[in-house]
């Protein structure tokens, strides 16, 4: 197991083509009183077409580390260089253009809106995203094609199955097609045969090239990452491939 905190390195690497998130000695600590370490000052490269699951038990940070990768939050320390940009760096309305067009959030609850039809969801999806709204409703289409619910294009949330609304807010996210797909508890909320069928879907997306960071605590869908990253206590690590040691 490789600890991922900080190591003797000196200066942060500049991020190659091929890095999409990097952390460079990022943490967080709540001020408190008292101040809570969410997450100890950690090191990781998310390179184009992974699939990293982050696991760990309840309190371990994973929300800690997936709202700062997500730019919902900001690092107490490090830098954060994301697709190539410094992201540290930026104000909240910078962030906030870079989170809509860079990641896309897949989450539990999936947060459909309830009176719009899955089309409509998907191209809401993309108002953040920058997409000009000529183009947003091509782009859902296919996006929910995509995802085989191009018989669906029409129907409400509330007449789609667990597994049908997960597919809309996966199809909402990729339809901005960003550098990175975002998932918390994706299947969290579903039976285990829909799980598992959700969870086929991201790993087709990931052998289309997508590149994908899963926070679970559920060891079965940390098991389908191609890298399992664990955190605990705010900690995270990651096993060292055996072709590595
Ligand atoms: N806003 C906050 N202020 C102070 N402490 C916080 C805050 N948010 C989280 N924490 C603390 O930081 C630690 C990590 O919390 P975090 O929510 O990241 O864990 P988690 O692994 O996502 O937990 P769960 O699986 O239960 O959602 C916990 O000790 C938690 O109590």
């Amino acid at each position: 197991m490789r600890w991922l905190g900080r190591p003797a390195r000196p200066a942060p690497q500049p991020a190659d083509g091929d890095t999409v998130l990097e952390f460079d000695g990022v943490g967080r600590t709540y001020p408190g009183p008292p101040p809570v370490t969410a997450l100890r000052p950690v090191n990781l490269s998310v390179r184009r077409g992974d699939f990293v699951t982050v696991s760990g038990p309840s309190g371990s940070g994973k929300s800690t580390f997936l709202n700062i990768a997500g730019l919902l939050d900001t690092p107490t320390e490090g830098r954060y260089v994301l697709g190539g940009v410094d992201v540290s760096s930026l104000n909240d309305a910078e962030r906030t253009a870079v989170r809509g067009r860079r990641i896309g959030f897949v989450f539990q609850s999936f947060h459909l809106m309830p009176h719009r039809t899955a089309l409509e969801n998907v191209e809401l999806g993309m108002v953040y995203g920058g997409v000009p709204r000529r183009k947003r409703t091509e782009r859902a289409r296919r996006a929910l094609c995509g995802v085989g619910l191009g018989h669906r294009l029409d129907s409400l949330p509330s007449r789609l199955s667990g597994g049908e609304r997960q597919r809309v807010a996966i199809a909402r996210a990729l339809a901005v097609r960003p550098t990175l797909l975002l998932c918390d508890e994706p299947t969290g909320n579903l039976d285990s045969a829909t799980a598992d069928a959700v969870l086929a879907l991201l790993d087709e997306l990931n052998e289309q090239g997508m590149t994908l960071v899963v926070i679970t605590h559920d060891a079965a869908v940390a098991a389908r990452g191609t890298r399992r990253v664990t955190i605990r206590d705010g900690v995270l690590s990651e096993p060292v491939p055996a072709t590595a040691r």
